[in-house]
């Protein structure tokens, strides 16, 4: 498609050719030397930030916030070496003769007059680069993307944008297809990349949407959902940097290696600050990674579970009859048994529910409340008049006596959320109470029950989230202990300050008053928004990203929306994707009454991916697992035919020679067994050197990993063998998993079966290997 020049190293041939390159290649030297001005300039003023002495809290903390200011612009200034200038577009502007050439890069740069020597890819004045088409050129009469290795430009390609000479990638829209061809074609690392230099219009769109309001985004696989909603999250940080670095960004993912798959795609967009999590992992001090099955999944993920953790907290805040057979309150104390009677008691506690306050807050005026009472009834019982100013110093000292401590405790107690539904879970009465109360049938309520200590699941973890939510925490102390330590702070350096005047240090400058403040106290660097972010959980976000949003369940959304209070969210993924038990089947029916009527939803429809010889195999998949869907067009048209291969006998005699061969025919790159959840460990101790994802351990970046169908998702590979797909097909969703499992391809597809080739898969008994 491209017309007029196209030159490359190996082609750079005609004088006009190397003419061009050489004209780029001093516009790119300008760039490059200013970048390397920029650098200089940054660490001199980082370390004047440092050396710089201030005397006081306030003062400190401000050269603190410099100095991260700084090291945040040095760290993004070191992210933009390679590639920070990729394109260029001729604009013609009325009036004038010459068109503009206009730079886009990563990051935007003036000279030191001022004047604009690149544009930042996501200002608006970068937008054209994306978007002008021959039919709406928005001023673009010429797009030319920049091949720069090492600092030297070593091709170009060239989009002319003439609506009278259109060939067929153009009229479907293509942007850049020469450059866009050639990152797809790259092997596969383990780890992936910014596409800033190849972006879509289609793509543009989603990354461009205004920041409120919750933007769904809907494609099959491979249409470029993650990468472009990573981008988007580059983009929101850009433009609305103010709010959204206050506030923080959070990504949310599937599990822990596809955030490491995609970790480092917002670093190398000079973004390092967002928050990436799964969402086993939202609640601090709980690390979930293992699933549910099919049925446990089911229940645990339906919004009935918020009914269940309302009643189960309920269910702990008791009356005196129920903590203690009667209606009076019989408190036994140093001075005797004092009676509260049963009418103050309901009183206390039925104001204590209607205060709209946590479980544990409103434990306050509960203990506070009955403490007095306790105080007063031992007067009555000690023939002493009541003094009220003496109360609280009678009710203060009742408090440290265990007995009254227990009845307060047996009437409100202190409860985590872990304690909560540890004890729910493991008590079948308490189940068979509040699960009834919650609507729950009895055999919904048997499959709750779980052995004391057993680990938490992934989608236990929401469910925590709503009990940590209702029971709060009575943070009084916490925030006295703040003040405290800030105090404390104030008169270290206040200290320090003295102490280097005295000893005459201060005036050499051999040493700074916060260093040697910090000698005394362990509070640690300042935290970033990111760190702080991370270690709340009721931090709220500015921004939350979801991958693979298709899984989440009812009570995931509540636990996800919960930490947003502005709704502003990108959503994204494929509902024929859809695997978990709890998972969506509509958009609008699992977000609209979070945010009624700011759900939006938008469709990628082209697949850089999958090559179409393979997807025409996942289309059949498609037609069964959701008939009526159609899948995303592939951007590439050709490539290796898929095969089918019948393995006879155990898996360790077939499965070595196919990994072998499909590792000879790829060179350098990545292959992937996928396969069903029952098989996934046999797989793996048939090939020797492959890899299984572990906590801790970088799987996808060894050359042979084995993964089910929902660790493979969101995951993409240069080879990808699907062993067994009768069981994959087995599995609750099998079409859908298997679905997933063969658009997992950029190059190459096999199918390894035992016995015969499930009837989806029948297009393959057409092609050779079988
Ligand atoms: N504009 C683009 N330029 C270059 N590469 C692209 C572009 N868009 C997508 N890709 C590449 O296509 C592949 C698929 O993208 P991505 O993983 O974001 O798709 P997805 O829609 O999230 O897929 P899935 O639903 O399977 O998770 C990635 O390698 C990505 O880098």
């Amino acid at each position: 498609m491209n017309h007029g020049q196209q030159a490359s190293e190996s082609a750079a041939d005609t004088s006009a050719e190397r003419a061009a390159l050489a004209t780029e290649q001093a516009r790119v030297d300008v760039m490059y030397r200013r970048l390397d001005e920029l650098r200089a300039n940054t660490e001199g003023r980082l370390s004047d930030a440092h050396a710089q002495e201030r005397s006081g809290y306030a003062a400190l903390e401000e050269r603190e916030t410099r100095a991260f200011e700084h090291a945040r612009r040095r760290g993004q200034l070191g992210s933009v070496e390679e590639g920070l200038c990729f394109g260029r577009i001729d604009l013609a502007h009325p009036g004038e003769d010459d068109p503009e050439a206009r730079y886009i890069g990563r990051i935007g740069l003036r000279d030191a007059e001022h004047e604009t020597i690149l544009v930042d890819w996501r200002a608006p004045a970068a937008r054209p680069f994306y978007a002008a088409t021959p039919f709406d050129t928005q001023g673009v009469t010429r797009r030319r993307s920049l091949r720069v290795r090492r600092r030297r430009v070593v091709g170009l390609d060239d989009d002319v944008l003439d609506a009278e000479r259109l060939s067929d990638s153009e009229r479907s829209g293509l942007v850049g297809e020469a450059a866009l061809l050639d990152s797809l074609q790259r092997g596969r690392t383990g780890r992936m990349g910014d596409i800033v230099a190849t972006i879509q219009a289609e793509q543009d769109r989603v990354i461009r949407a205004p920041l409120s309001g919750i933007m769904v985004v809907q494609g099959g696989p491979g249409t470029g959902k993650t990468v472009a909603a990573l981008h988007r999250a580059a983009y929101l940080l850009y433009t609305h940097r103010r709010v959204l670095e206050r506030r923080g960004v959070l990504v949310v993912g599937p599990n822990p290696a596809f955030l490491r798959y995609i970790g480092d795609v917002l670093p190398a967009l000079g973004e390092s600050e967002a928050v990436m999590r799964t969402l086993g992992e939202l609640v601090p001090g709980v690390h979930a990674t293992a699933h549910d099955d099919h049925e446990h999944a089911r229940v645990k993920g339906s919004a009935r579970m918020a009914d269940l953790v309302r009643a189960a907290v309920e269910d702990r805040q008791r009356g005196p009859r129920q903590a203690f057979d009667t209606e009076d309150l019989h408190v036994v104390t140093d001075s005797g048994t004092v009676t509260v009677p049963g009418q103050v008691c309901a009183q206390v506690l039925e104001t204590a529910r209607g205060l709209g306050l946590a479980h544990n807050v409103a434990r306050k005026y509960v203990v506070t409340t009955l403490l007095r009472e306790i105080a007063r009834a031992e007067s009555h019982l000690l023939e002493r008049p009541v003094d009220e100013e003496d109360l609280p110093f009678l009710a203060e000292r009742l408090w440290f006596e265990d007995p009254v401590h227990a009845a307060l405790e047996a009437l409100w107690p202190y409860l985590g959320p872990q304690q909560l539904l540890e004890e729910l879970y493991g008590d079948p009465e308490a189940l068979e109470r509040v699960g009834e109360s919650a609507g729950l049938d009895s055999g919904e309520r048997a499959l709750l029950a779980r052995e004391a200590g057993a680990p938490w699941t992934v989608e236990d973890v929401p469910l925590l989230d709503e009990a940590a939510e209702l029971l709060g925490e009575d943070n009084s102390a916490e925030q006295a202990a703040e003040r405290r330590r800030r105090a404390e702070q104030e008169d270290e350096v206040r200290y320090a300050q003295g102490a280097l005047e005295i000893t005459g240090m201060h005036e050499d400058n051999r040493i700074e008053v916060a260093d040697f403040a910090s000698f005394h106290h362990d509070g640690g660097p300042e935290r970033t928004t990111a760190d702080r972010a991370a270690a709340d959980r009721e931090w709220a976000y500015g921004h939350v990203v979801v991958d693979e949003a298709q899984e989440l369940s009812a009570m995931g959304w509540r636990a996800i929306v919960r930490r947003v209070p502005t709704r502003s969210l990108t959503v994204v993924g494929d509902l024929a994707q859809t695997g978990g038990a709890g998972g969506a089947g509509s958009w609008t029916e699992a977000l609209e009454h979070h945010a009624p009527g700011k759900v939006h939803v938008e469709h990628l429809r082209v697949n850089y991916r999958t090559p179409a010889p393979i997807m025409a195999v996942a289309a059949d998949v498609l037609a069964v697992a959701e008939p009526g869907q159609e899948p995303p067009e592939s951007v590439r048209t050709e490539g290796d035919p898929p095969r089918a291969v019948a393995v006879d006998g155990p898996w360790e005699e077939g499965l070595p020679g196919l990994v072998e061969e499909e590792r000879g025919a790829i060179g350098e790159g990545r292959v992937a067994l996928v396969t069903a959840d029952r098989l996934v460990e046999e797989v793996a101790a048939a090939v020797p050197g492959a890899a299984r994802p572990a906590p801790g351990r970088d799987a996808l970046s060894q050359e042979v990993v084995v993964l089910t169908a929902t660790e493979a998702k969101g995951l993409e590979f240069d080879s990808v063998v699907v062993v067994a797909p009768e069981a994959v097909l087995e599995q609750p969703r099998g079409a859908n998993d298997l679905y997933v499992a063969v658009t997992r391809a950029t190059r190459r597809l096999t199918v390894a079966h035992s016995g015969d080739l499930p009837p989806v898969l029948a297009r393959l008994r057409e092609t050779a290997g079988v």
